[in-house]
This record gives C-alpha cells, structure tokens and sequence, in this order.
C-alpha cells in the first residue's frame, strides 16, 4: 500500500491541466464493444480504473492500441465469448465499477452477458436495480446464479419500449442507452440521468450511427439500428478534477491557471465554488483562481445558514461534496453540507476534527462546518484515504496544514488522479510518494 508524505503550507502558483473525465471515459470504452470497427478515443487519463478497463477489454479479446500520448483505439471485432463466462474475467470485473457498464454493450450485441457485483468506492449502498429493471424491460432475462455469486442476462433480440427509471442513474442510464442503440424499435427513458459523461456517451453513439435524441435532457428517445459503425472521440475534461483544483487553490492561498476547462460543461460547479466566497474569473476557457486571503461563505438571502447539497445534473455533483467540506473548513462563516445520494461518504471528518477543524457530523449525510477563517491552522496528521474523493479532500487539508502529515492507501487517489503528485510539484506543492 502506497503513501503522500505531504509537507503543508506551500502555496501554489502557476498553470494545471485538467486530465480527461474518468467518469466520461468508462462509459465510452465500454460503448467500443457495441461495433466491429475501430473506435479512436482522445484524451484518456492514465488512472488506474481506466488501465484496468482497458487491460479487461484486451483480455476479453479487444484489439487495443496506444496511438498517442493519450489516445487509444479498440477494435472489437474478435471478442472471446468463452472468456466472458470464466471466473477470472467475472473477478476482475467485481474489482472494478466502471465494468457494470459492460453489460448493456454486450447484450445488445452478444445476447448475453454474465456479471459479478461491481466494485467501486465503498461510500454506502450502491443498488443496481436502475441498470438490472431497464434492460429487462428491453427484454432481457435476468438470472441470479447463487452458486457463482452472479447475474445472468440474456436476450435473443431486444426490443425498444418506454420506461421510467426510479431515479437518475449516471451508469444505469448510460447501461440501458447502450442496450436500447442496437435494439428493434424506439426506447423512451424518462428520467435518465444527463451529467456531461451521459451527453458525451449519446453523441459517440450518434456519430457511431445510433438514433439519440433528446441529449442533455431528462427524455431520451432512442430508435434503434442494426448496426454501429467506428469512430472518433475526444473525453471532456474531468470536471471533477477542475473543482478539486478549485478548491486546492482557495485553501492554500493560491493563484493558479485552471487551463482548457471546457467551462460550458462544468454546470453549477464554478458557482457552488464562488457561494463558498472563492473568487475565480472564466478566461476564455480557462479558470484563473487568484491568491486569496480570505473567503466568506454566503448566506442564504434571508440569513440562514448555506446548505451545500448534492442533486442530479445539472445538480451539484455528490463527488465535489468531499472537497467543499474540506475548503468550507477554512472559511469565513458556516455552512451544512448535505451528501444525500450516498450515506458514508461523510465518516471521513473525523480526521479532519483531529487536525483541528470545527464539524458537526450530525448524521451519516449531514455535517456542519464552522470555518476558522484561516486563524488556525489545520495540524498535520496521519492519514488513510477512504474512498477517491475524501482522498484528495484529505490531500487539500494536508497541503494547507502546518507540518507533515502521511496518507495511506493513495490507490484510492491513484483511482481517479493522474500522477497527482507530479502535477502538483510542478506548481509548488511538497508531496513524495512512498
Ligand atoms: C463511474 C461513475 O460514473 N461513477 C459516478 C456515478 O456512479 P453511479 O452511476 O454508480 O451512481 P448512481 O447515479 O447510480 O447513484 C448514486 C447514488 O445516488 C443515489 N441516487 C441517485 C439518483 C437519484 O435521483 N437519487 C439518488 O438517491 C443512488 O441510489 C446511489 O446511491 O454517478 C454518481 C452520482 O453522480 C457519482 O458519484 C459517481 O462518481
Ligand atoms: C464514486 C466515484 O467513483 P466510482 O463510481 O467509480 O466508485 C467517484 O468518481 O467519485
């Protein structure tokens, strides 16, 4: 298990790239496995999902090569059905979130799919009946095999139908639009999901052939086709990243140079920032944070305190949550931070009470954070990382904090970072993997 010794209180200064989108390119490779062609895919990060993702598909047959820096093609033509069934690739999967989205692309294309229980970070209940309830009313049959641990899909021919999902799952919807592009007839989702790594999953598709409308929307019509053909693609930057360099910024009194954010995509995100008090000006496409003193939390406009909560796109994402709690600890003023999609995503404030920040963990969804206006400094402390995001939510408080402090179990940074250490040297910051 790998660490960051971090030493803290050094601001940073300078210019940072966002890498690509992790959540965006997960649902795209997995989309590869829907044509016989090649499909060329631009900007992917060098994140250990994302390699795990594709090593899965090399073995599952896929021919993939590394045409660039960071640009790959997949070429599914001569996929190992045999090697869908064995235990070794059923493991992998579980080992792996992004893999659940599997399932939709080789049903439509296969007529079966086997699946263990996908893994992922472990921040609360995680149920899969969206993805499980709309490709079977596509017609699939569902099968628990209790002996194996794993489910069993299969369906001779989809078939297009209406269905109104549960509720807005990012992978659920991007799971039943790649089942419903190759199925006989039109598919309605109402309240599909319609984050920007859904948006940019319907327009590859599009531009592979399929017939999506409604993208960016709750109402997604699809008609389906009986063929899909190669591609090109370029991921979004990771909008996720974009806020966490935000926030890195604010806590650390740092200026920093946000480049290429793609900010027409970023949402609510810039604005939830600023309502923390952080000044950041869009300059072209970048975002440039100046070094800052101070920041004051608004208040709600009749003098309550702020709620910062998580909601469905164009909602504020639950995955800056982490990282917002972290910045509001250096505040002026409070706020509540209220993580409602999931339910142990929160525990991780313990740490941060004992490097010396003001919360109220009133529940497992609910936490107040009383800012300490940069009077006190966080303490550097002995770490461990939960989960990706109390991950680097706990690499900003180390780096803003007065003296060293380790943090363990970094491959859950290592998730979705890429060479976060390197990067942040390059501007200024102290951490050394070990
Ligand atoms: C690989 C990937 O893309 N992961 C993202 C994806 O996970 P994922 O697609 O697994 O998450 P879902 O959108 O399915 O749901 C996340 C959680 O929120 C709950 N929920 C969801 C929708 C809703 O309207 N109400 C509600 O309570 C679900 O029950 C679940 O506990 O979307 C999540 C929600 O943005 C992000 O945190 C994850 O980073
Ligand atoms: C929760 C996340 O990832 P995953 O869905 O892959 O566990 C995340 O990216 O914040």
């Amino acid at each position: 298990m790998a660490s960051f010794v971090i030493e803290g209180g050094h601001r940073l200064c300078g210019e940072i790239h966002p890498q690509g989108a992790k959540n965006e390119v997960l649902q795209i490779i997995c989309a590869t496995l829907l044509t016989e062609e090649e499909v060329t895919v631009n900007n992917i990060p060098d994140i250990l999902d994302v390699n795990n993702l594709i090593q899965l598909l090399r073995e599952m047959g896929v021919t993939v090569a590394k045409k660039g820096i960071d640009t790959y093609s997949f070429k599914a033509e001569n996929v190992d059905l045999a090697y869908l069934e064995s235990d070794e690739f059923l493991k992998k999967c579980s080992s792996l979130r992004g893999s659940v989205m599997l399932i939709g692309p080789m049903v439509a294309r296969f007529g079966k799919a086997l699946i263990s229980k996908p893994g992922g970070d472990k921040i609360g209940r995680r149920r899969l009946d969206t993805h499980f309830v709309g490709i079977q009313n596509l017609g699939a049959d569902f099968r628990y095999d209790e002996e194996r641990g794993i489910y069993e899909i299969t369906a001779k021919q989809l078939r297009g139908n209406y269905m109104l999902l549960d509720e807005a799952s990012v992978t659920g919807t991007a799971n039943i639009v790649m089942a419903a592009v190759l199925a006989k007839g039109t598919t309605t989702i109402y309240n599909a999901a319609c984050e920007p790594y859904v948006q940019q999953l319907c327009r590859l598709l599009n531009r592979m052939g399929a017939k999506i409308s409604g993208i960016a929307s709750n109402l997604l019509t699809i008609e389906g086709v009986d063929k899909l053909h190669g591609t090109q693609h370029t991921v979004l930057p990771d909008m996720i990243e974009v806020g966490s360099f935000i926030g890195m910024a604010a806590m650390t009194k740092s200026e920093i140079t946000i480049k290429n954010v793609s900010y027409e995509n970023l949402g609510i995100i810039p604005e939830s920032f600023r309502r923390l008090g952080i000044k950041l000006e869009q300059r072209g496409d970048d975002i440039y944070v100046p070094a800052q003193e101070t920041y004051e939390i608004e208040s709600f406009i009749d003098g309550s305190i702020m709620t910062i909560a998580d909601a469905t796109w164009p909602g504020l994402t639950p995955d800056l949550l982490s990282v917002m709690l972290v910045v509001a600890t250096q505040a002026k003023g409070s706020v509540l931070i209220h993580q409602k999609m999931f339910e142990s995503r929160l525990f991780f404030v313990d740490k941060l009470i004992d490097m010396g920040a003001q919360i109220i963990l009133c529940d497992p969804h609910r936490a107040v954070v009383i800012g300490h206006n940069h009077g006190f400094k966080l303490r550097g402390a002995r770490l461990t990382s939960p989960d990706i995001r109390a991950g680097i939510a706990l690499l900003i408080a180390a780096m803003s904090a007065e003296g060293t402090s380790t943090i363990s179990n970094i491959e859950q940074i290592d998730r979705g970072y890429q060479n976060i250490e390197g990067r942040l040297n390059a501007i200024g910051a102290r951490i050394t993997r070990i």
